[in-house]
């Protein structure tokens, strides 16, 4: 009988990176894994992120489409979602955070699930309460990240909520402080606004969504102004004051009114709110500390440092993957670390060459796809034009509005912007964003032609179907022919 407490290979976290690691580690041999999870099977993104999050704007994003034409808009009685059937789609979607199909789907492909809190003890050496795991191969480390809460005075003591509140939310806040302007808090107050609650949204940058190209934040801050969100600019929480607060669990009101302190950069008090609750979108930071770097001589609160094999540098059985190592935290990302690690695991095993792009997670430089699902929908690939010039390279960029036949039929006063991003010398694209309604799908056609290097003279013989949103490819390489000749 196998030695229980031994494996192949330990995975410390269940999420999606952790999942696919395992899978792609055994499959298809007589290796065993062993998934250890101190919550829930599926992580993060089943049912606290990604999933409710989409579920929660997806009927938005359907009205928004329905009352964009004439014909389908006197059909629609409400132009808002109906709040109890929403969040009740949103618990299916997230099974009511049950895992036990996750669980079901770890075992059925082979894959042990251990229950609590695993931390790494020495090499290969793994504790899980009190119990000790040997892995002969390897051990991964997936534990994802956690919501940063900023050391401002009065924050935490007031309990706000995190992104775990607003995708879980089951009472919605009369008024609602968003602090930050990232991805996080552009879709919550998207799905917040649209299910009632007057929206305030503390920016200390000048744009939202800053990392992208300029025109995104200007957008998106647009569709949320629509929405009637009220977006302060140039300002932070200075303090919070909330002498009633109820630990009255995930996505209900944490108590009574919060009066918040709105300071400029300087730290001058420029205005106070009061209202119902406090979201905190803050950005994330890996969950490193207390998973047992330390006892492997690593700094459990510096950034991981890891190889394109996904191995953490000086431990070659120790492989970090998704949100944990901070190279690309989105889920799709985390999942193509951990097929990469899985490979690289499994050719090790097998005594096989690492030669081969397989084994290199090189998608995490140069061409990381992003949507973001707010209105109008925000898609992204690569290099924006500045950061394809901070990195050296010599760029000439195309960009228009979406005004093809596609986007005409689409919407009756359709809005959308793009603009791709070309290495002057290879003659090839570096990067893509694509800001309008249902552009979502579009992000694809771009990621294949950074990855494949597509010299653009090849772009212009991937005709785009008409009528559709892809025509605007055909316009912008007509826009770029037009620079380059
Ligand atoms: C609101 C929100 C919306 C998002 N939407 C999207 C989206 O639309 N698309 C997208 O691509 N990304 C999205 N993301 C990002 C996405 O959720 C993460 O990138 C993804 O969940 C990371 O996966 P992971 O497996 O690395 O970590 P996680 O999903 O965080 O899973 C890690 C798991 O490890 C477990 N764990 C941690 N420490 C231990 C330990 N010591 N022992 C045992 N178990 C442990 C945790 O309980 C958890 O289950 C969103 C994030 C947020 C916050
Ligand atoms: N659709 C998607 O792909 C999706 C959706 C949600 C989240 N995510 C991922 O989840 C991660 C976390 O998202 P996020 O929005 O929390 O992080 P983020 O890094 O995108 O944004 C953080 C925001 O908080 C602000 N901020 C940070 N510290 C602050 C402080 N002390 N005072 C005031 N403002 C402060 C920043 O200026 C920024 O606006 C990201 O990696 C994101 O890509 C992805």
């Amino acid at each position: 009988m196998a030695d229980t407490d031994t494996y192949d290979v330990i995975v410390i976290g269940a999420g999606p990176a952790g999942e696919n690691a395992a899978d792609y580690a055994i499959r298809g041999s007589a290796r065993r894994a062993v998934l250890i999870e101190g919550q829930l099977v599926g992580g993060e993104c089943s049912y606290w992120a990604c999933m409710p999050s989409k579920a929660l704007l997806g009927a938005g994003a359907a009205l928004e489409a329905a009352t964009g034409l004439p014909g389908s808009r006197t059909r629609v009685v409400d132009d808002q979602p109906e709040p109890g059937r929403l969040l009740a789609w949103r618990d299916s979607i997230t099974h009511k955070r049950d895992d036990s199909s996750q669980v079901d789907w770890a075992r059925g492909a082979g894959i042990d699930v251990v229950r609590g809190v695993g931390k790494l003890v020495g090499e290969r050496e793994v504790e899980v309460d009190g119990r000790r795991l040997h892995a002969t191969e390897a051990v991964v480390l997936a534990t994802g990240s956690d919501a940063s809460i900023p050391p401002i005075p009065g924050l935490v003591d007031a309990a706000p909520w995190t992104s775990r509140d607003a995708t879980n939310l089951v009472e919605i806040p009369a008024r609602i402080a968003v602090l930050g302007g990232g991805v996080v808090a552009c879709e919550a107050a998207t799905w917040l606004a649209e299910l009632g609650s007057v929206v305030t949204m503390v920016v200390r940058g000048h744009s939202l969504l800053p990392s992208m190209e300029p025109f995104v934040g200007e957008r998106v801050s647009s569709g949320l102004r629509e929405r009637g969100v009220d977006i302060r600019f140039g300002t932070t929480f200075g303090s919070v004051a909330r002498p009633e607060v109820d630990d009255t669990g995930y996505g209900r009101v944490h108590g009574g009114p919060a009066v918040v302190e709105l300071a400029d950069h300087a730290g001058n008090v420029t205005d106070r709110l009061e209202v119902d609750e406090i979201l905190v979108a803050a950005g994330r930071r890996p969950r490193t500390v207390g998973v047992g770097l330390d006892a492997l001589g690593i700094d459990p609160k510096a950034e991981l440092d890891v190889d394109d094999h996904l191995n953490v540098a000086g431990h070659d059985w120790l492989y970090a993957v998704g949100d944990v190592n901070g190279r690309a935290p989105l889920t799709h990302m985390g999942k193509y670390q951990a097929r990469v690690a899985g490979d690289v695991i499994a050719a090790r095993a097998e005594g096989r060459s690492l030669d081969g792009e397989r084994y290199l997670a090189t998608a995490d430089h140069a061409a990381v796809p992003q949507v973001v699902f707010t209105e109008p929908q925000v898609g992204s690939v690569g290099l924006t034009e500045r950061g394809a010039r901070d990195a050296g390279i010599d760029v000439v960029t195309s960009e228009l509005d979406i005004e093809v036949a596609g986007s005409a039929l689409a919407r009756e006063n359709y809005r959308g912007h793009a603009v791709l991003v070309i290495d002057r010398a290879r003659n090839v694209l570096v990067g893509a964003t694509f800001v309008g309604p249902d552009i979502a799908e579009l992000v694809h056609s771009a990621t294949v032609a950074v990855v494949g290097e597509v010299p653009v003279e090849r772009l212009w013989h991937a005709v785009p179907s008409y009528p559709t949103i892809s025509e605007i490819w055909l316009r912008l390489l007509e826009n770029l022919r037009g620079k380059q000749s």
